[in-house]
């Protein structure tokens, strides 16, 4: 069900992404290779989060998000049921993450963007981990831009098309630690329940060669969600699905637990448009509304309860 698709090929015509296109519809999942991005890069920020997470929990308090709501910092085991957004009422997800917002605050910034997005990230106080994270965020960024350019192809438009949508985008990226699990999880309980992302296109690194993400197949089934060492794994969201008129699938996904699984580690950038964004579907239709990016974020990432 998942399918690769080579971006430093593909920037090397810049002509055909009919794939992505038929991907986007199909699944919503693509397997990115070729992607550029250092492998040192990936693996100073992999050593910097397993530290983070290794640390005691009183250490782990001290960059605690401050107030429910706040988008960044440590957010604790049994704090969060991605499933919420869904409306569904489970037991908190076996997890807890590290989250850090956009490395540059933009001059004309508004208050509603200062007072959520662009919020502090709060720094762990352990030698190497903000530069190895601002250098994963960056080459996500970056990576993102790229995606950007093949969306756009992919859906007939010129390769700058999203540009001044995404100029200042407002993207998070999440570290994510499942802990060992231990006997059976309580009924309806998984490491990541059941959820879409919000924003326009997520860029995933699980952990090479672990288990137990899963993506809803049009059929119902949850397929395994495959964590090759050589790719990123792109999902599109909620947001692309709606510029679109979906066209393009914000795909259910989950992180299933199960009893006595090792633990696992995975990084989730979300990359979202501009806070003033306007999306506007690309059909031309009037099938959704206009909405601001920043706003509808803000709106999505209420229902969580993190
Ligand atoms: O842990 C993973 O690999 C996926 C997590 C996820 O889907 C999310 O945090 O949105
Ligand atoms: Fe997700």
């Amino acid at each position: 069900m998942f399918e690769r698709f080579d971006l430093a090929a593909f920037e090397a015509d810049s002509t055909d992404a009919t794939a992505v296109d038929r991907i986007c519809r199909e699944t919503g999942f693509l397997i990115l290779q070729g992607h550029g991005v250092p492998q040192q890069v990936i693996a100073d920020m992999q050593a910097a989060v397993t530290a983070f997470f290794a640390q005691d929990a009183a250490a782990k308090e001290q960059v605690r998000a401050p107030y429910p709501g706040y988008p960044y910092g440590y957010i604790g085991p049994q704090m969060e049921a991605l499933a919420a957004s869904q409306g569904e009422e489970t037991p908190p997800d076996l997890k807890e993450s590290f989250n850090g917002g956009p490395l540059r605050v933009p001059a004309n910034a508004s208050a509603d963007a200062l007072a959520f997005c662009y919020q502090p990230t709060l720094w762990p106080d352990l030698p190497g981990f903000r530069p190895a994270w601002e250098a994963y965020y960056a080459a996500m960024e970056d990576l993102a831009t790229r995606v950007m350019r093949v969306f756009a192809v992919a859906l007939g438009k010129a390769p700058d098309f999203f540009a001044p949508y995404i100029g200042e985008p407002i993207s998070a990226l999440r570290a994510l630690h499942y802990p060992p699990t231990q006997g059976v999880p309580l009924d309806n309980q998984q490491r990541a329940g059941a959820h879409t992302d919000y924003g326009s296109l997520t860029i995933l690194l699980p952990q090479p060669g672990s288990q137990g993400l899963e993506a809803r197949a049009p059929n119902g089934d949850w397929v395994a969600v495959p964590a090759p060492a050589d790719a990123f794994v792109i999902n599109i969201g909620d947001l692309m699905a709606r510029w679109t008129a979906d066209r393009w699938v914000s795909t259910l996904h989950r992180v299933v637990a199960k009893p006595h699984q090792p633990a696992r580690q995975s990084l989730a950038f979300f990359h979202q448009p501009d806070w003033d964004a306007e999306i506007v579907p690309l059909d031309g239709s009037d099938s959704y509304a206009p909405v601001r990016s920043g706003p509808y974020l803000m709106d999505k990432f209420k229902s969580t309860g993190a």
